[in-house]
C-alpha cells in the first residue's frame, strides 16, 4: 500500500483526522520514569496502545529521540506500531533538507533504517534535495509550506517578484507541490493550524495533497477551523503532541492521554 492509501484506509478505519505527535521528552514522564531516557520506548509504547485506535497517523519527532541516544528506541517504536497498530502510517518528523547525494543517506535512514511510511522534509534546498525521497516507491514526502510557528513569516509569507502573479513563497510551493514535483502522488504539505486562512489557500492549490497540519492543542489552533479550511475529501492530518502525552503525569497518564486524544478526534470530526 501507499503512504496515501495506507492514510485513506486509517481514517476508514478509525473515523479520524488525529494524527498522534510522539515527542518523548524525559522531564515531563510521569511519576518514577521522570528523567529516565531509558524509559522513552515504554513511554511512547503505552501511548500507542492507548490511542491506536483514534489515529490516522502517528508521527515520531526524531530530536527527541537522538536527543537522548535513543534511535534504537525509535526503531522498536515503530517495529511496535507496526505490530500493534499495522493500519496506522508512521510519518517520521525529521524535517531533513540537504543536497541529493545526502538526502539519498536521510531517505535511507527513513524509510530502511526506520521502517517509516513517509517523512517530513524541508524543501529550502529545491527540488533536487527532495527526489531522493521519491525514489522510494509508495512512501510519502512532506514538505513545510506554511510552518506554524511566528517565524515561518519571515520567508514563506514573501511575494516572488520573479513567478506570475507575485505569490508568496508558500504559495508557490503549494502550486509546485501539486503539479510538476509531484511526479508519483507521494508529496503531501505542512501547513500550521495557527494559520486557517493560509490553510485554506494552500488547499485550493493543492486540492489533492495530503496535509499534515500541527498546531492544535498546545499551540492552541482551533479544530473546527482547521477542518473547515482543509476540508477532509484528501487526507487530513491534525496533528497534536504535547497536550495528549502529557494530559497526566500520574499513573494513568496513557488513559488521560487517550482522553484527550479522543476528545480532539471528536472536535475534527465534527
Ligand atoms: O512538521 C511538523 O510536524 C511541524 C511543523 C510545524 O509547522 N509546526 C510544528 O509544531 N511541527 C511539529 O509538530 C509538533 C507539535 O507539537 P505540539 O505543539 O506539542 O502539539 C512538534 O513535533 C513540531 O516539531
Amino acid at each position: 500500500m501507499t503512504f496515501i492509501e495506507q492514510l485513506r484506509a486509517a481514517r476508514a478505519l478509525n473515523d479520524s483526522h488525529l494524527c498522534v505527535g510522539l515527542d518523548p521528552d524525559p522531564a515531563k514522564f510521569p511519576g518514577a520514569w521522570k528523567g529516565d531516557a531509558s524509559k522513552i520506548f515504554d513511554f511512547c509504547a503505552a501511548i500507542v496502545d492507548a490511542t491506536h485506535d483514534l489515529a490516522i497517523a502517528f508521527k515520531p519527532q526524531i530530536a527527541y529521540f537522538a536527543a537522548q541516544r535513543a534511535e534504537d528506541q525509535l526503531e522498536r517504536l515503530i517495529q511496535h506500531i507496526k505490530r500493534v497498530a499495522p493500519q496506522v502510517p508512521v510519518i517520521l518528523d525529521a524535517k531533513r533538507g540537504d543536497i541529493g547525494a545526502t538526502a539519498e543517506q536521510y531517505a535511507v535512514e527513513a524509510f530502511e533504517r526506520y521502517q517509516a511510511d513517509a517523512v517530513t522534509l524541508s524543501p529550502f534546498m529545491g527540488f533536487d534535495s527532495v527526489e531522493p525521497y521519491l525514489k522510494h516507491e509508495g512512501k510519502g514526502a512532506i514538505l513545510l509550506c506554511r510552518t506554524s510557528n511566528k517565524g515561518g513569516d519571515d520567508w514563506q509569507m514573501q511575494r516572488l517578484a520573479d513567478v506570475p502573479g507575485q505569490p508568496r513563497l508558500f504559495e508557490h510551493l503549494a502550486h509546485l507541490a501539486q503539479t510538476q514535483w509531484n511526479k508519483n502522488g507521494q508529496l503531501g504539505l505542512v501547513v500550521g493550524a495557527t494559520y486557517p486562512e493560509e490553510l485554506a489557500r494552500v488547499r485550493a492549490l493543492a486540492p489533492d495533497l495530503p496535509l499534515l497540519v500541527p498546531g492544535v492543542g498546545a499551540q492552541g489552533g482551533d479544530a473546527a477551523a482547521t477542518v473547515k479550511a482543509a476540508g477532509t475529501a484528501a487526507p487530513l492530518m491534525v496533528n497534536s503532541s504535547r497536550a495528549i502525552l502529557y494530559a497526566d503525569n500520574g499513573p494513568g497518564f496513557a488513559a488521560a492521554a487517550r482522553r484527550v486524544a479522543q476528545a480532539t478526534r471528536d472536535a475534527l470530526r465534527g
